[in-house]
């Protein structure tokens, strides 16, 4: 077969995840792994991502190879701060109504015979973009949707519909946040046990049935059911009972993950060059944990879309400083309400020995570093699974979206977590802070955390679970002829 032929043979998977940090970080993760399996790989970043990535990765940093390219499309909204996360609102308002058309007008411009790719054949597609079902439909390919969040999670959206049709949710009146009403058990989904309204995706604790993000979710749940299969980024023995409950519902559900150790056990990863980070990752952090004890450090970090108070971050911080324990705290340039942070010079004086505070760094290797004693976290899917796979036990300080069902199961199902009330006060967060790293709960949760350690790193061997669900996902949905 001469090399022309080879390409046009090629399988050809266009991926395209939600376009914020997390999501396109495992995505990225999930077409290397396609990319390895033999796929060409075309991945859609939004131009106003494309631009953030070049500006904190270098103008080269998406040159890639010839079978892995990477295409735009615009996003409907006007220029915004290209050091910060977008308005999620406006972001999930104008995928609903602007997004089908540019893709569409990409897969028609992919499958031109001028260019020297292969056809496409499937779209492996963020699960909470569901306009990629319409244009599968209408080409004619198979899609896949892909969560990057917990199976937990995927379970709770996948119910909101039905809350919603039982008359639970939206939420009848404001009183009902505080009223006790948050506590209701819900006790009829599948798969999970104990959970309270207040443990589901946040987007319920609204009144008005036309919230944007409400809406959002309803629409991907709705339309999830129609597709071949889903994806999620976790591992069957971590979330084996929901995972079971979920495969009953669809005709494929791929437990893959957690994507990173998959990744380091590929030989020869020429995409190595290709990173994550929307913002410059700051690595002098490395040399300043190498300096500390082993398991001394409490490493804090709210993800990428996380805004807190200004009282929220200076509780944290005196709570941090009062624990005496050395602590790594990533403030980004967009993580505090109106933009500046306001740490006073007496805070900064207590803090320089044993403090050090950053904008943006390589996660996973600090929660590898042999230093790195805790994780205290909003709870995000990916920080936590992160976590998982480092050994690492947390301090949860959910926000909104998944991180409530994340921290419910972190703390009460995983038993490698404890939950910070919200409303932050220093004097919790130091005895937290003292709690993990040198109290008997700790030491017990350190000991779990292990554990799962283990048991991630035996399911992302090459004979583990989430390897094997990778092959069956290329062999009988990607590659299937049905
Ligand atoms: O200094 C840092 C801080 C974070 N990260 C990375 O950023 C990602 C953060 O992801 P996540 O923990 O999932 O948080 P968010 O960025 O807040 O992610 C959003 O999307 C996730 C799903 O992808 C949801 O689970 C979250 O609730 C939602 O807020 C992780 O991979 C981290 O390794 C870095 O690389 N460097």
């Amino acid at each position: 077969m001469d090399s022309k032929t080879q390409v046009a043979n090629k399988p050809h998977a266009v991926c395209i995840p939600f376009p914020a940090q997390s999501h396109m970080k495992a995505m990225l993760k999930l077409s290397k792994l396609l990319h390895h399996e033999g796929f060409h790989i075309t991945f859609v970043n939004t131009e106003f991502n494309q631009q953030r990535f070049m500006k904190s990765r270098g103008p080269n940093s998406l040159d890639g190879l010839s079978d892995f390219r990477f295409e735009t499309i615009p996003d409907g909204l006007p220029p915004s701060d290209i050091n910060a996360t977008q308005d999620t609102s406006s972001l999930c308002e104008s995928i609903m109504t602007n997004f089908l058309a540019p893709f569409s007008d990409l897969l028609v411009k992919l499958n031109s015979p001028t260019l020297d790719n292969p056809p496409v054949t499937c779209i492996v597609s963020d699960g909470f973009m569901p306009f990629t079902i319409t244009a599968a439909q209408e080409f004619k390919i198979p899609v896949v949707m892909f969560f990057s969040i917990s199976a937990c999670s995927v379970m709770a959206c996948l119910q909101l519909p039905s809350l919603k049709d039982k008359g639970i949710i939206p939420l009848k009146d404001e009183s009902d946040l505080t009223n006790g009403y948050l506590d209701t058990i819900i006790d009829w989904i599948p798969g999970m046990r104990d959970i309270r309204l207040r443990d589901l995706p946040s987007v319920v604790q609204t009144i008005d049935p036309n919230d944007v993000s409400f809406r959002f979710v309803i629409d991907a749940a709705e339309r999830a059911p129609t597709t071949l299969g889903i994806i999620v980024h976790t591992f069957n023995e971590l979330e084996q009972e929901v995972l079971h409950a979920l495969s009953t519902m669809f005709p494929y559900v791929h437990a893959i993950g957690p994507l990173e150790p998959l990744l380091n056990h590929l030989s020869n990863d020429h995409l190595e060059s290709i990173g994550y980070g929307l913002w410059k990752e700051e690595t002098e952090c490395l040399n300043w944990l190498n300096s500390k004890e082993p398991n001394s450090v409490i490493y804090v970090s709210f993800g990428s879309v996380a805004v807190m108070t200004p009282s929220q971050l200076i509780e944290i911080g005196w709570g941090l400083a009062n624990s005496k324990h050395p602590f790594l705290w990533i403030i980004r340039p967009d993580l505090v309400e109106g933009g500046s942070t306001i740490l006073s010079l007496e805070f900064q004086e207590e803090i320089k020995v044993r403090g050090l505070i950053t904008s943006w760094c390589p996660q996973e290797e600090v929660l590898n570093h042999p230093s790195l004693g805790g994780f205290l976290t909003h709870s995000g899917w990916n920080s936590t699974i992160e976590s998982v796979c480092a050994g690492a036990p947390m301090l949860c300080l959910p926000f909104f979206y998944d991180q409530q069902t994340n921290c419910k199961y972190t703390c009460n199902e995983w038993a490698i977590g404890m939950e910070i009330d919200f409303d932050v006060k220093r004097e919790e967060v130091e005895k937290m802070v003292r709690e993990l790293l040198e109290g008997d709960r700790g030491k017990k949760m350190k000991k779990k955390a292990m554990e799962w350690k283990k048991l991630a790193e035996e399911a992302t061997c090459p004979l583990g679970s989430s390897s094997i669900n990778l092959k069956n996902l290329v062999s009988e949905v990607l590659l299937s002829k049905d």
